[in-house]
């Protein structure tokens, strides 16, 4: 939480425990299987808009009332939010998570995750699920830190990033090969908006 206020990001490797990681990945198949992903859009209600060439992955929102066999996901989920609440004094109320695929040669160009008319995600957190990931695969998650130069975070299976959603740019470099990942924001107050971005 000292490296996030510092710095606006922080990873954290090893960050679920065996029995969690085995749990989402094959929740994660589960749901490739059973064509439950949508392509990710752009933008709030009524306006949204699906853009290759801005971002090109696939994502599935969870629910914690529906995809009830991820329970202890959301329990981490839960305890994110309350660590945050106690050490960096924010008032965050709620969570929304989706699993995120990248195909082969998918992208999503720099941006910064809070936007006008939705400026409720405070922090990003996301946990990588890619096994035997190399150099070469691509998919980096590239971080602007302010006044400094850009870094290279590789998507390795069971790293979390949390970051600052309102002050840190990023983009997801070009996966060679199929990326994987759990996406989330922890957020300021619960929103009734649709879950578009
Ligand atoms: O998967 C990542 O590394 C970042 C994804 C992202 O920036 C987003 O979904 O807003
Ligand atoms: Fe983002």
């Amino acid at each position: 939480m000292d490296l996030l206020a510092q710095q606006d990001y922080v990873i954290i490797d090893q960050f679920l425990n065996p029995e969690q990681l085995k749990n989402i990945h094959s929740f994660f198949e589960q749901k490739q299987y059973e064509g439950a992903f949508d392509k990710a859009a752009i933008g709030q209600s009524g306006s949204e808009k699906v853009i290759k060439e801005i971002r090109g992955d696939y994502t599935y929102w969870l629910n914690r009332d529906v995809d009830t066999q991820i329970t202890p996901l959301f329990s981490v989920f839960e305890e994110v939010k309350n660590i945050i609440n106690q050490l960096m004094y924010l008032s965050l109320a709620d969570y929304e998570f989706h699993l995120a695929h990248y195909p082969k040669g998918s992208y999503y160009k720099k941006h910064l995750d809070q936007f006008d008319g939705r400026r409720n995600r405070m922090v990003s957190m996301i946990i990588y699920l890619n096994k035997d990931w190399q150099k070469g695969d691509g998919g980096e998650l590239r971080v602007y830190p302010e006044n400094n130069v850009p870094i290279d975070v590789e998507p390795l299976e069971n790293r979390c990033v949390l970051f600052r959603s309102d002050v840190l740019f990023h983009e997801v470099l070009q996966a060679n090969t199929s990326r994987k990942s759990i996406t989330g924001w922890m957020l300021y107050q619960s929103t009734e908006l649709p879950h578009l971005m």
